[in-house]
């Protein structure tokens, strides 16, 4: 018989319980006990709904109280010596590596370990970070095990989740100052492996599922040549250890067949069939006589309810070659990218609600298509109808079909890509309206969102507060950040970003061709979570999103004002975008919405405009190949038709959080933005050559502290670091702003970072006088 399966289930809870209880526990409202129960209760509540639907293989260990590889990086003991000296419990350790701890009354101050991007997801995961002489130790109740056991208490067999040795390392990075190539340190990981897999075995589990998502990366030799002796060693456990079901997603794996011909002792292989359908036939080709495959064909990164005769006929077509028994129907991916059920969800529109899918709709479609499989379609009729209804009724929607912004796109011209002049013709028009001093100083757009904030917005939501009331609170913040702000004395404002939930869904809220959700809750990153807004047709600008506010700032501020927006990419790729057409389409029809909106703010007096490109790195495609290079052209255009209707003398700024730019210098440089500013403050200042070689001639602030934790940087600290970006760059071109917005910051901790950040620029400032 065809199973079903999960690859992983959403951790937060039905109303984000999971972000309550560590938050509640970090603000040391909440004991610790009770947060260890609040997370078995979540556990047990998301196996029931598994179960509830028929699942066959339900997973454990998919569950994090902060991230699945920060889990892993404990399990292992990969844990710095600097998270070793406060003799903290294991769960402050944990919570330490991933947010940094700082308590000057007991002498602990350690920054987080580094955060990147979950591959080209919006979820963030903290990298293994390793040292020259790394000793690996497994911890003694491995949580893979414990929850292995407590699922099975609550009578669920589960199949645990772990991150396979080889993705584990290649994920990872030597700490700062050491020099180790994280995959050499294979053999001395692999037992810690084997150790874990016969104490899963003894526990009573049958099956594991291991990820290996690196797979779907153009690999190294030395990183693809790891496989064949990692799953050797484990494959040599034999009945001692559980049957092995290894897992890719987000990508194709047939670049990597010469792999899988290594890997067919293992139980199954899973591949992502949303993605990549076309790798159906290949995969198949290279499993081994008995192996199984597992197809991943409903989808766990998007909401679109899935067509279920396209994926009923691609598991035929596996059962047809490889028989029943030796095909599992999964998700595509873990169900951690989407939102955790539909039925919290009271006012959207009943047309576009019968087109979504959330993670507890998704369980169910999983048993669907196996029972369709396995009894045939008669046996599931009533459902199967109900799916080709919503799906021929979403593909005839008149949202799908806009005549007016389908005509406007006709009409986009190469010219409408271009400013009107040059860099140094804008630049001199820029230095003479906004004459700002060298090291211009200032933040990415928010400032904290406080709790005040958010009740009010919460209000207004629910209608307690009028328009009025909601518009008046919202000004008095703006005029409280700009006082604060000339305090400080930075030189370029912002407003703050107070009216803002989150920099994409504001947007999504604002523009036609969006639905947005009132609980459709995503994490992003340790108990931060998104609420991506839904594109469910062509989209247009109905009225400007952000002038009025921006415009009112920037009439009460003696500096210059930056008007602040989302860049096209980013929009799209942090909302679940159309899967009915192509992103570079959807991106377009962004692009024209926003250049309506830099004009407008243009006209409205605000001189400099920042519009966020945080996600332009994320989008690109995770190969090298035509797919890359054509996205590389559709995002830039989009970037550069959304901005290029200013004057010269209307300053671009564009942001970017994430470090790893080295790659993708061409595309940050294509954009002609007149000031970058990027995320750069836990990263090596050596990164900054590639604009030295590159001869890159604009400006760029290279952030010079880290945002997401609550420590504060100390003047020297940024001092120094200002001091080793000057090697590489120019003092002209260098501006000092931190890493990202400060929404998620405390006002004490903001004002005395900036504080800091504000005496390290006038430091040099007189230096270079
Ligand atoms: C910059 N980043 C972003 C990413 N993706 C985005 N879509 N947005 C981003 O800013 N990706 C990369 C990075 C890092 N990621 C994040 C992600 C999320 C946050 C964050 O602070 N999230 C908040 C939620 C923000 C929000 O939408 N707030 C709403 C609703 C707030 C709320 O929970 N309201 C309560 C009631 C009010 C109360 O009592 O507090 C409720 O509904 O129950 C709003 O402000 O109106 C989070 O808390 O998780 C930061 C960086
Ligand atoms: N302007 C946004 C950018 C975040 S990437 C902010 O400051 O929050
Ligand atoms: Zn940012």
């Amino acid at each position: 018989m065809v199973q079903s399966s999960i690859l992983g289930f959403p951790r937060m809870g039905a109303n984000r319980e999971l972000k309550k209880a560590t938050e509640a526990y970090w603000a040391d409202k909440l004991s610790q006990e009770d947060l260890l129960k609040e997370g078995k209760r979540l556990r047990a509540e998301h196996w029931k709904i598994q179960k509830d639907a028929g699942i066959d293989i339900i997973p454990s260990n998919d569950f994090a109280y902060y991230d699945h590889v920060l889990d892993h990086i404990q399990l292992f003991g990969v844990i710095p010596e600097r998270y070793n000296k406060n003799n903290l419990a294991p769960i402050d350790q944990y919570f330490a590596m991933g947010r940094g701890l700082q308590k000057p009354d007991q002498g602990i101050d350690v920054p987080a370990l580094e955060m990147v991007k979950w591959f080209d997801s919006n979820y963030h995961y903290v990298k293994p970070t390793l040292q020259d002489n790394q000793v690996f130790k497994l911890s003694e109740s491995p949580k893979p095990v414990v929850e292995f056991k407590e699922a099975k208490e609550a009578g669920i067999t589960t199949r645990p989740v772990l991150l396979g040795p080889v993705s584990f390392l290649a994920l990872g990075k030597a700490d700062r100052g050491q020099s180790i190539d994280p995959i050499t340190a294979l053999d001395k990981l692999l037992p810690l492996y084997e150790d874990l897999l016969k104490q899963l075995k003894a526990a009573g589990a049958e099956h594991v599922q291991i990820d290996e998502p690196i797979l779907v990366f153009d690999l190294e030799e030395k990183v693809k040549d790891a496989f064949k002796p990692a799953y050797e060693k484990i494959g040599a456990l034999g009945d001692a250890a559980p049957k092995i079901t290894l897992a890719t997603y987000f990508g194709d794996i047939v670049h990597n067949k010469d792999v899988l011909k290594n890997l067919q002792g293992l139980h199954a292989i899973h591949v992502d069939l949303v993605r990549n359908p076309e790798q159906l036939e290949e995969v198949i080709g290279a499993l081994g006589p008995q192996q199984t495959l597992s197809a991943g064909v409903v989808d766990g990164r998007n909401i679109w309810k899935v067509n279920m005769q396209k994926a009923i006929e691609a598991v035929e077509t596996a059962v047809q070659k490889l028989g029943k028994d030796r095909v599992i129907v999964a998700t595509s991916s873990s169900l951690l990218h989407t939102p955790h059920s539909l039925d919290a969800e009271k006012k959207l529109d009943a047309e576009v609600i019968d087109w979504f899918s959330f993670a507890v709709q998704k369980v169910s479609e999983v048993a669907i298509i196996a029972k369709a499989v396995n009894e045939g379609p008669a046996a599931v009729r009533e459902q199967l109808d109900a799916n080709a209804k919503s799906q021929k009724a979403r593909a005839e929607s008149k949202r799908t079909n806009v005549a007016e912004v389908k005509d406007r796109q006709q009409k986009v011209t190469e010219q409408m890509h271009n400013r009107k002049d040059p860099f140094p013709t804008r630049i001199a028009e820029q230095e003479k309206r906004l004459n700002l001093p060298k090291f211009p100083t200032t933040t990415i757009g928010s400032f904290p969102q406080t709790k005040e904030i958010r009740i009010q917005r919460n209000k207004f939501v629910k209608g307690e507060i009028t328009a009025e009331e909601y518009e008046k609170f919202i000004e008095k913040e703006i005029q409280d950040v700009i006082k604060i702000q000339e305090e400080l004395d930075l030189d370029v404002f912002v407003h703050g970003e107070p009216e803002r939930n989150d920099m994409v869904q504001y947007f999504g809220e604002r523009l036609d061709g969006y639905a947005f959700t009132q609980n459709g809750w995503v994490q992003s990153y340790g108990s931060r979570c998104v609420r991506p807004p839904i594109v469910v047709g062509d989209i247009s600008r109905p009225a400007p999103m952000t002038v009025k506010e921006s415009k009112y700032a920037a009439s009460i501020s003696k500096r210059p004002m930056k008007g602040m927006l989302t860049g096209p990419i980013t929009c799209l790729r942090w909302s679940f975008p159309r899967n009915d057409v192509h992103q570079s389409i959807q991106a377009q029809q962004l692009a024209l919405a926003l250049r309506d909106e830099v004009v407008d703010l243009e006209k409205a007096g605000v001189y400099v405009i920042q519009v966020d490109e945080p996600a332009l790195r994320e989008g690109l495609p995770l190969r090298a190949g035509k797919e890359r290079t054509d996205y590389l052209k559709w995002a830039v255009d989009s970037f550069r038709l959304a901005t290029a209707g200013v004057e010269n003398g209307t300053q671009i700024h564009s942001h970017f959080c994430y470090s790893e730019f080295q790659d993708f210098f061409y595309a940050i440089a294509a954009l002609d933005a007149d000031v970058l500013s990027i995320e750069n403050s836990k990263s090596d200042a050596k990164l900054l050559k590639v604009f030295v070689d590159e001869a890159y001639p604009r400006h760029i602030g290279p952030g010079v502290y880290d945002i997401h934790s609550p420590r504060v940087p100390s003047e020297q600290e940024i001092k120094d670091r200002i001091a080793e970006m000057l090697q590489y760059l120019k003092p002209e071109q260098l501006w000092i702003d931190p890493d990202c917005g400060l929404k998620t910051r405390g006002w004490k901790e903001t004002k005395a970072a900036l504080t800091n950040m504000v005496n390290a620029a006038k430091y040099f400032r007189e230096q270079k006088a």
